[in-house]
């Protein structure tokens, strides 16, 4: 195995999975297994890139830390050369962590500094210039990012917002400085790492400010940031020879199929209404879950009634919604049981022959995917920038694991026509 990724969530983890995999244009990528926690044994032999899928984002500082340390013994046990943690492009996190606290640990564990900190992901809008993140248009705190049920991000500066994170300062490469390629920004990387700082933010506003980044990436042994980071870094292992560039076929899978959204973000709540127009869907009320007024054994007889329609069930809210559930329940004990709710859904729902899944949200997806026995996932062909199909070998599943801000307005109807092999 060549590189390792740590990903702090579930449908960030497919989505660098879909990175690695697909490599650049005309090149091809790397042999790459998305993995459900920890696995138990060994990789597969063939596997060239491994992404270890946490859902580290919004549990305790400590407990991330431990479960992140944990990832990189296993990556490192089975001879990765590099390591990525990987976390939102829109740097989902509080004023405590989890971002500088793991990245910071896992620097230490490595022994590096002046590590590349880049959640840019320019085909999906996240651009960073001077240290500031936007999101297409918007500074991030402006971008509906700042009403994140559980990560809500009020600041654009997201080396200030980092450095609340970290115990070291935080570095800046700037963009004038990326632009004058890969040396000038592996000397600049090189300075910060002199001044002691161990989380460096590089600016990139586009794909060939990453590659750049990449080229100059090929020897550092820890990188962190959104999938972006990672568009470069096959190219490396293909240019020393380590790696062919393989392509991964994907023939389909057919069955019945189901679609769960827990995430509110303005994308998926758009994704739903479009959905809704001409598919069955079904809002699950907070009210009623917390009371104990619905379950998953409710919802099973929707799925089943309109088997072959893209039935779709959603928790999601708007912004005023969410506060107001979170004010009435708390924050935690909403999310803990929307989560065990699409859990136990999903577990009936492949229990009773479901065989094309999406789920939109990556805490939810992350409860949904940790509650079914998936075993290693195989990445298949890109439904939307950052969102690939994936195929449980083990469960004869495909699915769509989406972040809530990615995908087009139609994406729930034509991800299930790629989940059985048809391009919509
Ligand atoms: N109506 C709602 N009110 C409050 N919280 C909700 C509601 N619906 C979903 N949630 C919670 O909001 C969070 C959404 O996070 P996530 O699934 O990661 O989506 P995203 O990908 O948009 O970040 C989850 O913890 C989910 O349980
Ligand atoms: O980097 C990204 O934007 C995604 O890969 C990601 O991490 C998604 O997180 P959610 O929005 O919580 O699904």
């Amino acid at each position: 195995m060549l590189l390792g990724v740590i990903a702090d969530d579930f449908t960030g983890a497919s989505d660098i999975a879909n990175t690695l995999a697909k490599g650049l244009p005309g090149q091809g990528g790397l042999t790459t297994s998305q993995y459900m926690g920890i696995p138990d044994g060994d990789a597969a032999p063939e596997v060239e890139a491994a992404v270890i899928s946490l859902k580290t984002r919004s549990v305790s500082v400590q407990e991330a830390v431990r479960q992140s340390l944990a990832a990189l013994e296993w990556l490192k046990a089975q001879g990765c050369r590099q390591f990525v943690f990987k976390y939102c492009s829109t740097f989902d996190s509080t004023a405590k962590g989890n971002i500088g606290p793991v990245g910071e640990a896992l620097a230490r564990a490595l022994a590096v500094k002046g590590v590349v900190a880049c959640p840019a992901f320019p085909s999906a809008g996240r651009t960073i210039y001077q240290g500031h993140l936007f999101v297409h248009d918007r500074l991030l705190n402006e971008s509906g990012m700042q009403h994140h049920p559980l990560t809500p991000m009020t600041d654009a500066n997201i080396r200030r917002w980092l450095r609340l994170q970290t115990n070291t300062e935080v570095g800046l490469v700037p963009l004038n400085v990326v632009r004058a390629g890969a040396d000038a920004i592996r000397a600049a990387l090189q300075a910060s790492a002199q001044e002691n700082e161990i989380l460096t933010i590089v600016d990139a506003t586009c794909d060939d400010d990453l590659v750049a980044i990449g080229r100059a990436c090929a020897d550092a042994v820890l990188v962190t940031g959104g999938s972006g980071v990672a568009l470069g870094l096959p190219a490396n292992f293909i240019a020393k020879g380590l790696a062919k560039g393989r392509g991964q076929a994907f023939p389909g899978v057919a069955g019945p199929e189901a679609i769960l959204a827990g995430s509110c973000s303005g994308a998926t709540r758009g994704q739903i209404e479009i959905h809704a127009r001409h598919h069955p869907v079904v809002a699950i009320s907070v009210d009623e879950v917390m009371a104990g007024k619905i379950g998953p054994e409710n919802l099973l007889p929707f799925f089943r009634d309109n088997r072959g329609k893209a039935p779709l069930a959603y928790s999601s809210g708007t912004p005023a919604e969410v506060a107001a559930a979170q004010e009435r329940y708390g924050r935690a004990a909403v999310a803990e049981r929307l989560d065990a709710l699409f859990a136990g859904l999903a577990q009936r729902l492949v229990d009773d022959g479901v065989r094309r899944l999406i789920v939109a949200g990556g805490e939810t997806s992350g409860a949904v995917a940790q509650a079914l026995d998936l075993g290693d996932l195989v990445i298949g062909p890109e439904i939307d920038p950052g969102v690939p199909v994936l195929v449980s070998r083990r469960r004869e599943i495909a699915l769509a694991l989406k972040s809530g801000n990615f995908g087009r307005p139609t994406f729930f109807a034509d991800a299930m026509a790629v989940l059985e092999g048809k391009r919509p």
